[in-house]
């Protein structure tokens, strides 16, 4: 097993400084291992703290203690330890993340949203276009919309514009953020097809999939989230 990366204790507590500092322990101990191409669900009641941990694989939150390894660059980084600069260089490189929601730049057309992962790796302007323009076509982005800016783009055409961004570099690791939520079946089809691309090319995958037939197509196994016992509750 080529493991890819590998959570070790990880705790996360939230403190709601503007609640009366109540602190609201999310994480404790959580471990988990992914191998290239393997697809790992998450799963868990609500509230259990999936889109925390998958939110803490991309820097997005700060960890309060264990380590998040990842193999980036030829070697084995601490991304619960890793600086800013070096975090940035992760989510070029090594990391990419998929949501449902797309962050709208304002005025940048659809084709230049869905090639900027590539053109920020240097990757020739010509192949990221042909990439980016096979990558709509799949997903159904009508051509017409392509040169435009998706701001005014219904919620299910902005979510297909990101999933092509997400999907148009080759990441060893992808994050998976609910990315069929509300897509029709044959747009969500499209997608189970990217992620089992992706899976076959060796990548390493955690997702957070509600549907449960897109979970059972895609998972190779689920990693069921604990939630933290509290004194109260223990
Ligand atoms: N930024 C935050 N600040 C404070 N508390 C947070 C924050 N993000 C999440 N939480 C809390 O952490 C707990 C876990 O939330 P999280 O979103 O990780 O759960 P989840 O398993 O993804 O839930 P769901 O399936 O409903 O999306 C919740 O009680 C939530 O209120």
């Amino acid at each position: 097993m080529n493991t890819q990366l590998r959570v070790e204790k990880l705790c996360k507590t939230f403190l709601l400084h503007n609640q009366s500092g109540v602190a609201l322990p999310v994480l404790h101990d959580a471990n988990l291992e992914v191998s290239a191409g393997e697809c790992v669900v998450l799963h868990g009641r609500s509230g259990s703290g999936k889109s925390t941990l998958l939110r803490a694989l991309y820097g997005n939150y700060q960890a309060n203690s264990g380590h998040i390894w990842l193999q980036h660059a030829g070697e084995w980084i601490d991304m619960a330890q890793a600086p800013a600069r070096q975090i940035l260089a992760i989510r070029r490189d090594t990391v990419g993340w998929v949501s449902q929601f797309l962050r709208v730049i304002p005025r940048v057309p659809t084709l230049e949203i869905v090639m900027q992962p590539l053109l920020e790796r240097g990757v020739e302007r010509a192949f990221c276009e042909k990439r980016a323009k096979e990558l709509l076509t799949r997903l159904n982005v009508p051509q017409r919309l392509w040169s435009l800016a998706p701001s005014t783009f219904s919620g299910g055409e902005q979510q297909r514009v990101n999933i092509a961004r997400g999907f148009i570099a080759d990441y060893p690791v992808l994050l998976l953020d609910e990315p069929t939520a509300s897509l029709d079946s044959a747009n969500s089809a499209a997608v189970v097809e990217l992620i089992e691309q992706a899976r076959a090319r060796g990548a390493a995958i955690v997702g957070i999939f509600h549907d449960e037939a897109v979970r059972a197509r895609v998972a190779d196994r689920l990693h069921v989230m604990q939630p933290v016992q509290t004194g109260a509750e223990a």
